[in-house]
């Protein structure tokens, strides 16, 4: 996929703070950058990029165990969204898209407000495998929210996230389209990608919703 160009959706500009110091990596001539997306960013990037590719990491497994009280949540009502989990066993599918030249710093400022600000989550280097060429390994920075900061609520029984996230909403909508907008992204890379815990939460949801409303009837409501 390429796209040269996105709408920008930043949030409110009493929100935007200064921007911040670049990464060592920034400093002299930007260079192309590889982003792996692994929640919202494999569906709403939001950011212009050069290319994308569908791949996996090694070594991580995907939770939802990051509260989010802009995105999806609200400050009495906290949301909650993924991050990864350093797990030998596991492996997480997402997107990796490709930064080049002024794309990059653009790229680092937005994710900056929209991951780091709001969302609690620091950088992180990951290696990134192409579904393609999985030989041919990639470089990646990923956005990680780790235990340590604020807004982390850590594990909870999936039936309890699934009630969480069928009572929350924020700024950029309702917890539930966060949820299946996943869902569809991994149904959309095959049946070699498997996430135990995102089905598990699915399924949850499903047994909770009334029985009359179908997926997408039941994104109408969100
Ligand atoms: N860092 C993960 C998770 C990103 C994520 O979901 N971040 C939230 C911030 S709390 C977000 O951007 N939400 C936008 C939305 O929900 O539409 C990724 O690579 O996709």
């Amino acid at each position: 996929m390429k796209q040269e160009s996105a709408a920008q959706s930043t949030p409110p500009p009493s929100l935007s703070p200064a921007p911040p110091a670049q990464p060592s990596w920034e400093d002299g001539d930007p260079q192309a950058l590889w982003i792996f997306g692994y929640g919202s960013l494999v569906w709403k990037p939001d950011f212009a990029y050069s290319d994308s590719r569908v791949g996996f990491v090694r070594g991580y497994s995907r939770r939802f165990w990051q509260g989010d009280t802009f995105h999806r949540g609200s400050d009495k009502m906290p949301g909650r969204v993924v991050t990864l989990l350093e797990d030998r066993e596991g492996c997480t599918w997402g997107v990796a898209y490709q930064v080049r030249g002024e794309q990059v710093n653009e790229a680092l400022k937005y994710l900056n407000v929209r991951e780091a600000v709001l969302g609690g989550y620091d950088t992180k280097e990951v290696t990134f495998y192409p579904q393609d060429t999985p030989d041919q390994p990639l470089t990646a920075l990923a956005y990680v929210a780790t235990p340590q900061n604020p807004g982390y609520l850590g594990p909870a029984p999936e039936e309890a996230i699934a009630t969480q996230i069928l009572a929350c909403r924020g700024f950029s909508g309702h917890n539930l389209e966060y949820l299946l907008r996943l869902a569809d992204f991994m149904q959309l890379c095959g049946p070699q990608a498997q996430d135990e815990h995102l089905e598990a939460i699915v399924d949850a949801v499903g047994t909770m919703l009334p029985c009359s409303y179908l997926t997408e009837q039941a994104l109408a409501l969100v």
